[in-house]
């Protein structure tokens, strides 16, 4: 009886062995994934009308946690600048909201390969006469603290006010009561409010030097390795075609993200 007890004592390699097994990628809780996101940035990362996560990166993600065996993905919103440091700082095991790979970024946080690469675009009304990008000198434009759109508008539009916003739902609602003349967003979610607010876009800038990753803690190799199989695997098996067809139909296919031949 002692002998087999002592087989599996804690402190035998066997036993840490399996406790390692349980936990391969240091999750918070094992067999579950924590992850940061957004509940305004439809169609890549929203809530519903019954309160649930959904939108392509959503889904995406879910499918990718089901590769790596984890079929429990809790979605947590956050303000999009609170979402790095709190990846970095073990709050949440991942961060997936359109959140594009820049070294800047990569100082902080690591990053799986990409999955998503397309525009920035400055939303604006009717009645504002911001037609392009040259029409933004002297306006007032909204922006979400923490964003490429933030860091673009800094170097780039410098006569313009920039206005800094937590999310994209008071940067709209800016939008729409005229404290701001335009917004800087995403393309797929801008698309999005145009249709709901009766908006325009006035430029669509490319952003595919900075294709959207999963945002991980540094020092996690295990995870991001098993991270880009499955995303590799998603793309591979056409899984990842099918989503994008039904979250941005009508949209431009990135081609590196689609089953290839060899
Ligand atoms: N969800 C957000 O508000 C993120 C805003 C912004 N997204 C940029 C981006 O990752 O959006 C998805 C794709 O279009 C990428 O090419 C792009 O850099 C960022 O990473 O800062």
């Amino acid at each position: 009886l002692f002998a087999s007890l002592s087989l599996f004592s804690l402190s035998s390699p066997l036993a840490n062995a399996a406790g390692q097994q349980e936990n391969p990628y240091g999750l918070i809780e094992p067999g579950e994934l924590r992850v940061a996101s957004l509940g305004d940035a439809k169609p890549y990362t929203f809530t519903d009308a019954s309160g649930n996560f959904t939108g392509f990166d959503v889904e995406f993600f879910t499918d990718v946690a089901h590769r790596l065996g984890i079929n429990k993905v809790v979605f947590i919103g956050q303000d999009f600048a609170g979402i790095l440091p709190s990846v970095a700082n073990g709050r949440y095991d991942a961060g997936v909201a359109a959140i594009g790979i820049t070294p800047a970024r990569e100082k902080t946080v690591d990053f799986s390969s990409g999955y998503l690469a397309g525009y920035l675009t400055v939303l604006t009304r009717k009645d504002t006469g911001v037609t392009d990008v040259n029409s933004l000198a002297k306006h007032r434009l909204a922006v979400v603290q923490g964003t490429l759109q933030e860091n673009y508008a800094m170097q780039h539009f410098t006569q313009t006010d920039l206005v800094r916003f937590p999310d994209n739902n008071a940067a709209i609602s800016a939008l729409n009561n005229g404290t701001v003349d335009a917004d800087f967003l995403d393309y797929e979610a801008a698309k999005d409010y145009a249709a709901r607010f009766n908006l325009v876009h006035a430029a669509d800038i490319p952003s595919f030097d900075a294709p959207a990753g999963v945002a991980i803690a540094k020092g996690k190799p295990a995870f991001k390795a098993a991270l880009d199989k499955a995303i590799q695997a998603s793309m591979q098996d056409g899984t990842w075609k099918k989503l994008y067809q039904k979250w941005f139909p009508g949209s431009p296919m990135p081609k590196q993200y689609l089953p290839h031949s060899s």
